[in-house]
């Protein structure tokens, strides 16, 4: 589903490169953390599957397309396939919880009439029936992540891309929102989740890929934090 080819990246102006010669593959379904200290090169992972950034070197393959070669017409039906969560959850603030998501569906073309049928029931997924009307900010952090979750999962993407989405979060509501990312692999989608949340890494024993300045130092099935 995922496969990094020997992937180079260097940002500009940088001495040293932020990805060194990195290789990594992902089966369709796989549930994988990326870990590793803070400026390793985690995010940068998630950046090249985005297609936010190219490599210098090497080969980025997501769900069968050559990222590094897509046509730039061809990016947005790309990103479509992959949903996001972040730390920051990054909700329209001024859109309620149904809206958040039905935007999600908005933009991919789909009527409002698919979104009334469609938001209520992945709502009621994530946990948060009842809640459709309320505004970010009359929402907990937890019940705000749920709402991106929904968001990112609305067109039953292939792949979910998680960077920290625990970041900003209690322990409990962290394992709430973890539960949630694991019922969402079991439905057959791929998930990546970058992540310093050690008692999660822990719990979930996934496959484990440590990154230390741009390399690949560990990728273990069912691993540990470390
Ligand atoms: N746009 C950029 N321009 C120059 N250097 C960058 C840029 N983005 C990231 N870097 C550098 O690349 C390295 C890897 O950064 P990256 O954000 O991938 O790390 P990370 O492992 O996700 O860190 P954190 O856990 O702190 O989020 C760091 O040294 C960082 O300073």
């Amino acid at each position: 589903m995922i496969r990094l080819e020997h992937v180079t990246k260097t940002y500009p102006k940088a001495s040293r490169p932020s990805l060194d010669d990195v290789s990594v593959s992902i089966e369709k379904g796989d549930f994988v953390f990326f870990i590793g200290p803070s400026g390793s090169g985690k995010s940068t992972i998630i950046k090249l599957l985005l297609h936010e950034i190219q490599p210098n070197k090497g080969r980025v393959v997501v769900a069968d397309r050559d990222v590094t070669a897509l046509r730039s017409w061809k990016i947005s039906a790309f990103r479509r396939q992959i949903g996001c969560v972040f730390q920051d959850f990054r909700l329209l603030p001024n859109r309620t919880a149904y809206e958040n998501v039905a935007f999600a569906l908005e933009v991919i073309g789909k009527s409002q009439g698919v979104a009334r049928r469609v938001v209520p029931e992945v709502l009621e997924l994530v946990g948060l029936g009842g809640k459709e009307h309320r505004y970010p900010h009359e929402l907990s952090g937890g019940e705000q992540q749920r709402v991106a979750v929904a968001r990112a999962f609305v067109n039953r993407p292939l792949i979910l891309l998680a960077d920290e989405p625990t970041g900003n979060l209690d322990p409990d509501t962290s394992i709430e929102i973890m539960r949630l990312l694991d019922r969402i692999n079991r439905t057959g989608t791929t998930v990546v989740m970058v992540t310093h949340d050690s008692n999660i890494v822990n719990q979930m024993r996934r496959r484990v890929v440590e990154i230390e300045s741009g390399k690949i130092v560990r990728d273990q099935p069912r691993g540990v934090y470390g």
